[in-house]
């Protein structure tokens, strides 16, 4: 199913996933959910946050013929580089906005696929930063924070006065 993705400033994008404990069906069915919604938007992620369930679960698909989705549970960063590189990341929590943000380049992340084994990624380019984007979703933290309280202050305007619009045209 395609489930509703929040809009930023929605309150509840701000809260803190808790750790999968069951893998069971459900989150078997909450990760093809999120996939089939993410292919959807389309994006290249989605944290588990963005549709209003609270738990550390992120899919991630950044080829061009959307053939590699990858579920992350419970994913932890083991090793970022000093290194960084600044990004133009996008939001499908933040539509029609893309903003440089600066973060490590490479990083070794943790996770669980659905069926509880645990594996671990060296990632860098693309994947590096989609994976630290997606995990700052899972504490509640949106791209927007990491810009000018001047530009986040203009996008949250631009976005409620969208929000509004849709509204009166519902
Ligand atoms: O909000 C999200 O987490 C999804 C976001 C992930 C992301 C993209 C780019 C840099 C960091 C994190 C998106 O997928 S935004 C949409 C997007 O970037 C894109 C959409 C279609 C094709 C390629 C990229
Ligand atoms: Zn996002």
């Amino acid at each position: 199913a395609i489930l509703n993705i929040l809009r930023y400033p929605d309150p509840r994008l701000h809260k803190v996933a808790v750790p999968v404990t069951v893998f069971d069906e459900r989150l078997e069915k909450l990760v093809a959910d999120m996939a089939e919604t993410m292919y959807d938007a389309p994006g290249i992620g989605l944290a588990a946050s963005q549709v209003d369930v609270h738990e550390q679960v992120v899919v991630i698909d950044t080829t061009e013929d959307k053939s590699a989705l990858v579920a992350y549970i419970n994913p932890e960063i083991l090793w970022s580089s000093d290194d960084k590189q600044v990004y133009d990341e996008g939001c499908l929590s933040v539509p029609g906005i893309y903003d440089g943000v600066e973060r490590p380049s490479k990083v070794k992340v943790r996770a669980y696929d659905v069926k509880g084994q645990p594996f671990e990624v060296d990632a860098d380019g693309l994947l590096a930063v989609c994976i630290q984007h997606e995990m700052d979703h899972l504490l509640g933290k949106v791209f927007v924070e990491y810009l000018s309280p001047l530009k986040r202050n203009r996008i949250k305007a631009k976005l409620q006065k969208e929000e509004r619009g849709m509204q009166r045209e519902a």
